[in-house]
């Protein structure tokens, strides 16, 4: 087995979390049309890291996050783990079993992990390259890749030839190794630009330092010939003046008187000559001041622009960082509005949760209450049984005493009545004497009434009436005496006997009582039958109360267990989006610290560059200034030098008058003098010249050094060098040394350019030289079982593989002829729906032959088989499904009935995909599906 588990949570039609445990060999995934069946096939092409929305049948990719139906909102998140066991190493890891999992938000952002480790999507494809398995692999097969293969287009199904041949790992290195090249090329033009720009400046800064230095040894030789002719001079005055002392101190009197005022002239002279060589000093130095400020200029300058680059550098970082700061910004508040509509629907849930407990606990109190009322009523049942059972004891006995009784009274009576001597027509004789007797008596009474009423009206006294009175109360008192003595007859008439048998200790009056008694317990049964009867039709619906409360129970625990999965489900959201949102603000942290460091650096190249222009305005100042200075200044020696000449004028003068007044003997002290004046002009001129004392050099004197002649022939030949070699650069050593590290940095960096170069094209050569001696023999290999594989799909008929270009095997298109058995070879858009699914099938199958992927999904390819294909097909899955595992999407029995285990797919909640078991069953012979409750399910449901 390869895939073990695949959980799927806000994936396309499946909102809450669903796990599939799959199996070895066939399993057949179950289900009505649009129960979410594909969209498990798309979660494991998703996992694999598909990228096309269109191979996944999605507009954008967030459209894989569950969008909502009418009674539940859209999720923000979709994630889908695939368990793989990797126990035979299909896959390059160590690991016995290795989990993948992708996350996407609604905001776009994907996250892959592999084995919990936060991965990039390149390394889940570098894991499947050429296992068969993966984005663009076969392992995969559904109606879209079915058209795709059999299009019309060859290139289009090279795919399938490439991974078996495993050369995707190759094709991806092969066309890294071409945007490698692409970018080494454009490198390589890149340095070869700035090198030839660099090499002109290197060229011209090398021959300017080569000039520079001839420059200064030509004037350091310039010096020393200057330093030898002028100590030559100065020796050759000295030994004449030393000659010539002797000769003046012979006439040193003479002399002496004309000298002071020669030496007046002299002094003057060279005040002023002093004078001139200070302002040729103040020129030189402002005009070296002069070219260091250019050089300066330059300098800030580029300094400027550099500074100015920065700047915009800083800029543009800044706004970026502003940019992602308020981006993540806008997400942390709507994170946060998430959690905190999270948490009030998880308050929500909980005061459910209390009320579904309160109102369990209630009706388990009520269902304990009932049982305890149906218990107590059972034994009243049962006592009121016994009851009525003693009872019906009790009464048989009663009817027997009473039957009994009855005997008695009936033979006491006879005897009785035949003692009394009592008759019937006795009795009645009496009775009629006696009756009239009365009737008698009451028409005297109403005759005497009706006498004493006339009486009164005749006016009568009332003596009269009481006599007529008298006399009327003794006839009655006679008349009562006779109905007396006849009632005294009839009374002797009656049978006493009957108040012996009536009397309390009376046959009768037992009777009576037992009557009395089996009365009073036959009303006693019923009371107690009828209260029986109202007992069990009460426990009846106290049953079916408890039925109720325990229908209540259970669906109130599962209501509690969806309660308690929503809340879970909606804590692990909450944690999980805090863990997001701390995550978020330390990327907050960071953009904000980015853009306040970014502003830092504004404020300090701002700051850098006003420092820089204030700089280069008090260079320019300065410039200005010592331009003006040196204006000044020339005119300033031009002046000087006219003086001096004048003095030198005035002074010449001076000695030819000192010559024609003086005798020929201060000839001499004149000579000496002049000596004087020629070894202090030496040593004046060179001072001038150079800026140094000639008798630093004095020691040379005593060195033999060549003629004066010569001296001088080869310091002018030197001066004729220099004044030839016009500007000389005096910075030019410097800035050829820079030049020179720039020049050979890059001719470094092009050598490596063009040796990666090198490399790259023979990676390139040798990653296609191999890929098309795999290619080749994996797609000879497939194209013979395609034919063998074909004909035993078909039950015959004949195909085959061509090559479209032989001669590039890496690019050439593929193409198919497929002629089923009894047609003519034909083209592939002419075959039938079912012979195209064969025909891919086929190909499908030849390719596993070679390189067999570890899993393989099938979505419906079975749709447009008949029956006698659908079984040339289910012969050959059994085949396969002994190496690998097959995942079919099916609505085709056959297929199913030819699977190891089922997978149902369905939608209870409208909209919702859930899973359901199911397995294969056989009732009355045939094999059927059956859901957990062993009822019957049809493919449609
Ligand atoms: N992002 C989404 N959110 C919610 N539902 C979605 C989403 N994307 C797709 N669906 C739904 O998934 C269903 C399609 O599922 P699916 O194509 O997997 O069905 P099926 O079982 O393969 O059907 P059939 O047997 O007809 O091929 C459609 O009803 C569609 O609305």
């Amino acid at each position: 087995m390869f895939l073990k588990s695949l959980e799927l949570y806000g994936f396309k039609s499946f909102p809450d979390k669903v796990s599939l445990e799959f199996a070895d060999g066939i399993t057949s995934l179950l289900g009505p049309n649009g129960c979410g069946k594909s969209n498990i096939v798309d979660a494991i092409k998703w996992v694999l890291g598909e990228q096309s929305t269109k191979t996944l049948r999605a507009g954008k990719m967030e459209d894989v996050i569950f969008n909502g139906t009418d009674n539940r909102k859209p999720l923000q998140v979709a994630e889908v783990s695939l368990v793989i066991s990797n126990e035979e190493h299909h896959l390059p890891l160590d690991d016995p079993e290795v989990e993948i999992k992708r996350r996407i938000f609604r905001t776009g952002e994907s996250e892959y992990y592999l084995n919990k480790n936060r991965v990039l999507l390149k390394n889940i494809r570098e894991l499947f390259f050429d296992t068969g398995v993966g984005k663009s692999a076969y392992s995969i097969l559904e109606q879209g890749k079915i058209d795709q293969i059999l299009s019309s287009k060859p290139e289009d199904r090279r795919f399938i030839f490439e991974e078996a041949a495993g050369i995707s790992r190759f094709k991806v290195q092969s066309q890294e190794a071409e945007r490698k090249l692409v970018r080494t090329d454009e490198n390589i033009l890149q340095v070869e630009t700035i090198l030839k720009e660099v090499k002109r400046t290197y060229e011209t800064k090398k021959n300017q330092a080569a000039k520079a230095i001839s420059y200064r040894e030509l004037k350091a030789e310039q010096f020393s010939l200057e330093v030898d002719v002028q100590l030559s001079t100065l020796k050759s005055f000295l030994l004449l003046r030393e000659n010539k002392i002797e000769q003046k101190q012979r006439s040193e009197e003479a002399y002496a008187s004309q000298r002071g005022s020669l030496t007046e002239f002299d002094q003057e002279i060279e005040q002023l000559q002093e004078q001139l060589r200070s302002l040729g000093t103040q020129r030189i130095s402002k005009q070296t001041e002069l070219q260091r400020l250019d050089e300066a200029t330059k300098g800030r300058s580029d300094k400027l622009d550099l500074l100015t680059q920065r700047f915009r550098d800083f800029l543009q970082q800044k706004d970026q960082a502003g940019a992602r700061a308020e981006l993540i910004q806008e997400h942390i508040e709507r994170d946060t509005d998430e959690i905190d509509q999270k948490l009030t629907d998880i308050a929500i849930l909980e005061e459910s949760i209390e009320q579904l407990q309160a109102e369990t606990e209630q009706n388990q109190k009520s269902l304990e209450q009932t049982r305890t009322l149906i218990s107590n009523q059972n034994t009243e049942i049962l006592d009121l049984e016994d009851a009525n059972n003693r009872f019906n004891a009790d009464s048989d006995s009663l009817s027997q005493r009473i039957k009994e009784l009855g005997d008695v009274i009936v033979v006491q009576l006879e005897e009785k009545l035949k003692q009394s001597g009592y008759t019937l027509e006795n009795k009645e004789k009496a009775r009629t004497a006696l009756l009239k007797s009365i009737e008698h008596l009451k028409g005297r009474i109403a005759e005497e009434q009706t006498f004493l009423a006339t009486l009164k009206q005749t006016g009568i006294s009332s003596e009269d009436l009481l006599n007529r009175q008298a006399q009327f109360q003794g006839a009655l008192l006679k008349d009562l005496t006779q109905v007396q003595s006849l009632f005294d007859s009839y009374e002797a008439m009656q049978p006493t006997f009957l108040d012996e048998l009536i009397s309390d200790e009376g046959t009768i009056s037992e009777k009576r009582r037992l009557d009395q008694e089996m009365g009073n317990l036959r009303k006693q049964m019923q009371i107690n039958r009828e209260r029986i009867a109202y007992l069990r039709e009460e426990n009846q619906n106290l049953t079916m109360a408890m039925e109720r409360y325990q229908e209540a129970i259970s669906d109130q625990k599962v209501a509690m267990n969806q309660l308690l999965t929503q809340k879970q489900g909606a804590k692990e959201w909450v944690s999980k989006l805090q863990r997001s949102l701390t995550e978020q603000e330390y990327q907050y942290k960071d953009a904000l610290k980015l853009s306040e460091t970014a502003q830092e650096r504004i404020y300090e190249t701002q700051e850098d560059i006003r420092s820089v222009e204030a700089e280069l305005g008090q260079i320019k100042e300065r410039i200005a200034v010592l331009n003006a200075e040196l204006k000044d200044l020339v005119v300033v020696i031009e002046e000087q030098s006219r003086i001096i000449r004048e003095k030198q004028e005035q002074k010449n003068t001076s000695y030819e008058q000192l010559q024609t007044l003086r005798t020929e003997k201060e000839k001499l002290e004149l000579q000496i003098d002049q000596l004087a004046t020629n070894i202090t002009g030496v040593y004046t001129t060179f001072f001038e010249n150079y800026g140094k004392s000639l008798k630093e050099f004095e020691n040379r004197m005593e060195d033999e050094v060549p003629d004066i002649p010569v001296l001088k022939s080869r310091l002018e030949e030197v001066r004729r060098k220099i004044d030839g070699m016009g500007y000389i650069n005096q910075m030019a050593e410097e800035e050829y040394a820079e030049v020179k590290e720039q020049y050979d940095f890059l001719s470094k960096q092009l050598d490596d350019l063009y040796r990666a170069k090198n490399d790259l094209d023979t990676v390139i050569t040798q990653i296609k030289t191999r890929s098309e001696e795999l290619f080749i023999a994996s797609y000879k290999q497939i194209a013979h079982n395609f034919q063998e594989m074909f004909r035993r799909l078909f039950g015959g008929g004949k195909a085959e593989l061509t090559l479209v270009d032989p001669d590039n095997v890496l690019e050439s298109g593929i193409d198919i002829l497929a002629q089923p058995p009894g047609k003519k070879l034909t083209h592939l858009s002419l075959l039938s729906g079912g012979e195209r699914s064969m025909t891919a099938v086929a190909l499908l199958f030849a390719t596993y032959q070679v390189k067999p992927s570890p899993f393989c999904v099938l979505d419906e390819i079975d749709a447009a088989l008949d029956d006698r294909n659908i079984g040339y097909f289910l012969s050959v899955l059994d085949e396969f499904a002994m190496k690998s595992q097959f995942i079919i999407i099916t609505h085709n029995k056959h297929t199913v009935m030819g699977s190891q285990t089922l997978l149902g797919v369905t939608q209870m909640e409208p909209g919702v995909s859930s899973m359901v078991s199911y397995k294969i069953g056989n009732v009355a012979g045939e094999d059927v599906i059956l859901n957990d409750d062993q009822e019957l399910v049809t493919i449609e449901e």
